[in-house]
């Protein structure tokens, strides 16, 4: 097995082969004694990192899992030079679920070339792991120049509140023992918060200090930002908050005692869905996840008709917004328009500060954004749209691109990034009157407020509130800007789904032959008919996604795609 091909030398001499201490390569072996990989198991790092069962621990074999991605953890700390973060967590999967992601030095997710490099190791049984190791150390770190793997490595790490978490933080830590990496465990934390602190401790003493590498010192930041960003606005009514039983609840709670309560010109905040006692309650019935895919409110709601709800996910990087009207239809304010709030926002705010022409604000989404939205951003707002394949590293990139790049999911990941550009526009700006003072004072603690490593439900929320604050909208008005395109997606299981290949963003099928201009005549039929198909990355199902201008249409089209779906992946 090799991890990369070698390399010709530029001095025309092989590349030195470096051997590690035979008591290192034991101690690799040994630790990994206690987490074996079941027989016929086959691991990939998905979108999401690596996520399966985690119930009937050593049968699942996410132990074993685990214990590689120290190892990986371990050389890319090395190759960056850098603190590495690891978050066990499974998202908004059930609570008998688990995973792990691995954060890169800016906070960022893991460089995709590396993705495969953990699915190659994840698959290596306990026997060879110590020769894999060795030569994941000579692939990746050792070259004519250098030998990197003589670099001391650190890790940092947390986990969410499922029952398996602290067994499989074992696992991680017999990795990082047998390797001999410095690390610091943060206990419970929010995904979006182990991506903070990644970033704090890579930036420290750097001109781009992103912040003290503390839970404190995440809360203090987003308060102090969340304090000078309101500016005297006034949020209308309470906020309840449903943290899907997720380690959401007890973080909020914690961040609600940095901020000013309602009557002294901050916000209130009801937390719901908040029991982290019973474990099996993470996202049962309850999460943004069940509240988009299910278009309705948690059961077990108590909201009134009006009354600003939000839900996170059971990690906490993903928020939608809702609410029922006075004849209890439930109104979904998904992450598309998170977005388009957030971009109205900033354009007139970097408008009124003068600083418009020197910064280029865009939007990114997905194909799964509403046709709505996608066009309320072009043709109202005049901003641009970039659409990118799913999950969000490649909308994360795309945003880049752009000054201020918005990006969100319509499922509610996302967040704003600023450029270095932008933030050096915004920071020197000098303002001639007072209008133009307060929205450079505005733009600069935005810069502090959004939680630019990742998407972070609470920090999404945050800024979502001071937008509303400040336009004086209730969910109404904000829903009023403009009307979703009724939509259904569905999932359809195939026999193999990785014949489905897509293009264009994942807007159409390259494969199998035929797919493609099938789905383009059931559209034709419908007015404002739009409609795809692609694999998941995270399930083992065809995705269809279809909109139109009524329900029974979107219904129709969507159920006439996914028998197309199925016709091809019946072979
Ligand atoms: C339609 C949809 O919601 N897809 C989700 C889902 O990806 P799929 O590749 O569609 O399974 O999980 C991803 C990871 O959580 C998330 O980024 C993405 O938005
Ligand atoms: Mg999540």
């Amino acid at each position: 097995m090799s991890f990369s091909n070698p390399r010709e030398s530029v001095f025309n001499q092989p590349k030195p082969v470096v051997h590690l201490p035979p008591d290192l390569l034991a101690a690799v072996t040994k630790g990994a004694e206690p987490y074996p990989i079941p027989p016929g198991k086959k691991y990939q790092y998905g979108t999401a990192g690596f996520r399966m069962k985690a119930a009937g621990i050593s049968n699942a074999g996410l132990d074993h899992v685990i214990y590689t991605v120290g190892l990986i953890a371990a050389a890319r700390s090395k190759k960056r030079n850098a603190t590495i973060g690891v978050m066990i967590t499974a998202s908004h999967n059930p609570a008998d679920d688990n995973g792990v992601k691995l954060v890169d030095p800016m906070g960022d997710m893991l460089e995709q070339s590396w993705e495969g490099l953990a699915t190659t190791l994840a698959n290596t049984p306990n026997d060879k792991l110590a020769k894999a190791y060795e030569e994941l150390v000579n692939d990746t770190l050792v070259d004519e120049i250098r030998q990197l793997h003589e670099r001391p490595a650190k890790v940092v790490f947390a986990r969410d509140t499922r029952a398996s978490g602290p067994y499989l933080i074992t696992a991680l830590k017999a990795a990082l023992d047998a390797v001999k990496v410095e690390y610091t465990d943060y206990g419970l934390l929010t995904t979006p918060q182990l991506h903070y602190i990644v970033r704090c401790v890579n930036t420290l003493n750097s001109p781009y200090a992103f912040g003290e590498p503390t839970e404190k010192g995440y809360y203090e930041k987003m308060a102090t930002a969340f304090k000078t960003v309101m500016h005297g606005r006034a949020i209308q009514g309470p906020l309840t908050v449903d943290c899907a039983n997720g380690v959401g609840a007890p973080k909020l709670k914690e961040l609600i005692k940095y901020l000013p309560s309602g009557k002294e010109g901050g916000i209130d905040i009801k937390v719901v869905n908040d029991d982290v006692v019973r474990p099996e309650a993470l996202n049962l019935d309850c999460g943004a996840d069940y509240v988009k895919t299910k278009q309705r409110s948690p059961p077990s709601s108590a909201a009134q008709p009006g009354d600003r709800c939000c839900s996170l996910d059971g990690d906490a990087d993903r928020v939608v917004y809702y609410y029922t009207d006075e004849s209890k239809t439930f109104h979904l304010l998904d992450g598309d328009r998170i977005a388009t709030l957030g971009a109205v926002f900033l354009a007139d705010m970097t408008r009124v500060a003068g600083i418009d022409q020197k910064l280029k604000i865009g939007i990114v989404q997905t194909a799964y954004a509403n046709g709505a939205a996608t066009e309320y951003v072009e043709k109202v707002l005049k901003l641009p749209v970039t659409i990118t394949p799913t999950g969000v590293k490649h909308l994360h990139h795309a945003a880049a691109r752009y000054d201020i790049g918005v990006y969100f999911e319509a499922n509610g990941h996302g967040t704003v990034l600023f450029s270095d550009n932008a933030i050096k526009v915004i920071k020197e700006a000098v303002p001639k009157s007072p209008g133009q003072k307060h929205a450079l004072e505005s733009l600069r603690a935005c810069i502090d407020l959004i939680n630019q490593a990742v998407g972070d439900a609470i920090s999404d929320l945050l800024f979502a509130e001071v937008v509303l604050a400040h336009k004086s909208w209730t969910p109404e008005n904000w829903r009023n800007t403009y009307i979703d395109l009724p939509n259904r997606l569905v999932a359809v299981a195939v026999h193999d789904r990785s014949i489905f290949k897509a293009t264009d963003a994942e807007r159409r099928l390259e494969s199998p032959k035929g797919a493609q201009e099938d789905i383009d005549r059931c559209c034709q039929m419908y007015v404002k008919g739009r409609a795809f198909a692609r694999a998941s990355g995270t399930e083992d199902v065809v995705r269809v996604y279809a909109e139109a201008h009524s329900k029974t249409e979107a219904e129709k089209l969507a159920s006439q795609v996914a028998e197309v779906i199925k016709k091809y992946g019946s072979a």
